[in-house]
């Protein structure tokens, strides 16, 4: 467990970045620390190594006052992840990787091992680990970070908005991967970003810090959309965090109805379609689009594949346990955004197994409300 008891600091030229900080970040989750810039976010991530010392408070690791550790020492403890990756540009992605266990004693070659094992731990394919940084993408660049940071098997990760300076579609890569490697080593994560939708994604519990370095709220993620503290982290928190919070209930009560099917290729009258939708399917039963009375009309009896309306969002059951994998927010989307108003809800192999409406999501969250499964 990490501790802050009234950690302060206060840079020469006067400017307090954190304000009197009381906070205890358990062991093996990821804790984020979030807010908009200028917050003490960064300044409080790395007081926790000690490349920044507080001017007040102290921090402790395991009940032990960290002043007492020596930084290098401390440090082999604590990986450390930055924007830009920080790797030496002038070693190559392996040797990178390797530079961890080569100080800690090991031999060239185990180390250079155990950078293999890392480097695919991380999913990046070995073929790249002759390559320098620059012959890499950035969120590549971020995966050999992230597997260096590892190297020496620190209990301890800090990431101080490693993902930031890549697209959405690579950060959201990244951030699944990062759940995934998570859920394996069970680290104790400490991860700083000013986005609350990462923050949110990731964090099983979030600080929202505020400017002047003053901690605002600290909950887990669900709370915070669901009870903000006070106007500053409702807006923080922002828009939609109503239909946002359903992300993290359970649609385990949404009853999932029939869904009418037709299959690609085959012949499909009329009457197989359900209030004039149905669903057209491959061999293995998973929805390739829509079909419309209107549209079968036009296409001479044979469903055809490549004249499909293109389907809303999917959402997955756990059909083998008879409960939902998916979210409320998962089912909800998946209704509201289908064009027969049905959300298709399909099983662990991508297979049909029904449908929902709006309507039958709503009713389950009211259920679940009455339950008082959802907090008020
Ligand atoms: N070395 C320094 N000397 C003086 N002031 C500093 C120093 N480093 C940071 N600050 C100030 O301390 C405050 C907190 O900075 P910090 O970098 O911790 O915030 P942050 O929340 O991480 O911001 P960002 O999201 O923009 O990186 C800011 O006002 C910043 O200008």
């Amino acid at each position: 467990m990490i501790e802050f008891q009234a950690v302060t600091k206060q840079y020469p030229d006067g400017t307090v970045a954190v304000d009197n900080l009381d906070l205890a970040v358990e062991d093996g989750g990821i804790t984020v620390f979030v807010g908009p810039s200028g917050c003490g976010k960064t300044t409080s991530l790395r007081m926790i190594n000690r490349m920044i010392d507080p001017t007040g408070g102290r921090i402790l690791l395991d009940g032990k006052d960290i002043r007492e550790s020596d930084p290098p020492l401390l440090r082999r403890g604590i990986g450390y992840v930055i924007q830009h990756a920080g790797l030496f540009p002038h070693r190559t992605v392996l040797d990178n990787v390797a530079t961890v266990p080569l100080l800690t004693g090991q031999s060239r070659r185990a180390a250079r091992s155990r950078a293999g094992e890392l480097l695919e731990l991380v999913g990046l394919p070995a073929k790249l680990a002759k390559r320098y940084p620059a012959q890499l993408s950035g969120g590549q660049q971020q995966r050999v970070g992230v597997a260096r940071a590892l190297a020496a098997d620190p209990p301890v990760l800090l990431m101080d908005e490693p993902f930031s300076a890549v697209d959405p579609i690579v950060r959201d890569d990244l951030q699944q991967q990062l759940l995934r490697l998570q859920s394996e080593l069970d680290k104790t994560i400490v991860f700083v970003t000013h986005d609350i939708d990462e923050a949110i994604k990731l964090g099983d519990r979030v600080a929202v810090f505020r400017v002047g370095g003053r901690l605002a709220q600290y909950d887990d993620p669900s709370a915070l959309l669901a009870r903000p503290a006070d106007d500053f982290v409702s807006s923080f928190v922002g828009r939609d965090r109503g239909y946002r919070a359903l992300g993290f209930l359970d649609a385990g009560g949404v009853p999932v109805g029939p869904v009418a099917t037709v299959r690609a290729g085959e012949q499909a009258t009329a009457d197989q379609l359900d209030d004039g939708w149905a669903v057209a399917v491959d061999a293995e039963n998973r929805p390739l689009g829509w079909v419309s009375a209107e549209l079968l009309s036009t296409m001479d009896g044979s469903v055809n594949a490549d004249r499909l309306v293109s389907g809303g969002s999917l959402f997955e059951v756990d059909s083998s346990a008879g409960t939902t994998a998916g979210s409320l927010r998962n089912a909800l989307d998946a209704a509201l955004s289908s064009p027969s108003a049905v959300g298709i809800a399909i099983d662990g192999d991508g297979a049909v197994v029904g449908g929902v409406t709006a309507d039958t999501v709503l009713a389950a969250l009211a259920d679940a409300r009455r339950a008082g499964e959802v907090p008020a």
